[in-house]
């Protein structure tokens, strides 16, 4: 199974990154993520990350431009439970409103020097070492 992701990396003026918990009956559960979703049929990436970032958030992307986009093959132990993400990441500035955990997931603020103390998914490696260089 290959699933296509749209992921934010929502940068504040203070240069703080936002990060969210995943629920821990999620795939890649009680880890950190950058908010974001499953690209659903006759949707582009940025129009899932714009549908995404409302529900989860609560806030309107008023711009956002590509960051990169990762392929990781996630294998399981059940072959049918391996799937291969490919994350479609964009860097986000500007926005309408105050981000909140709308579906109850804790959200946190961090700086680049902070986010080391967070375990994310391994396929967000490249996205983490992106931003401590941005
Ligand atoms: N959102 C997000 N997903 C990530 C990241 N890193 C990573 O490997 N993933 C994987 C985990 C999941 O297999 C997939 C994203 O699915 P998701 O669970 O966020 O999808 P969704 O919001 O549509 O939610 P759901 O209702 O299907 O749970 O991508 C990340 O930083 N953010
Ligand atoms: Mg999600």
């Amino acid at each position: 199974m290959i699933i296509r992701v749209a992921v934010a990396a929502i940068i504040n003026q203070d240069k703080e990154v936002l990060i969210a918990k995943r629920s821990k009956d999620q795939h890649q559960g009680n880890k950190w993520e950058f908010p974001g979703g499953k690209v659903e049929a006759n949707e582009t990436s940025q129009e899932a990350l714009h549908r995404e970032i409302m529900e989860e958030l609560g806030i309107d992307i008023q711009s956002s431009s590509e960051m990169t986009s990762i392929t990781h093959e996630y294998i399981e132990e059940n072959p049918d439970n391996s799937k291969t993400v490919i994350l479609d990441v964009f860097d986000v500035r500007d926005w309408r409103g105050e981000p909140k955990g709308v579906e109850g997931q804790p959200i946190r603020w961090v700086t680049v020097s902070e986010i080391d103390d967070y375990e994310f998914p391994i396929a967000n490696v490249e996205i983490v070492n992106i931003i401590k260089h941005l």
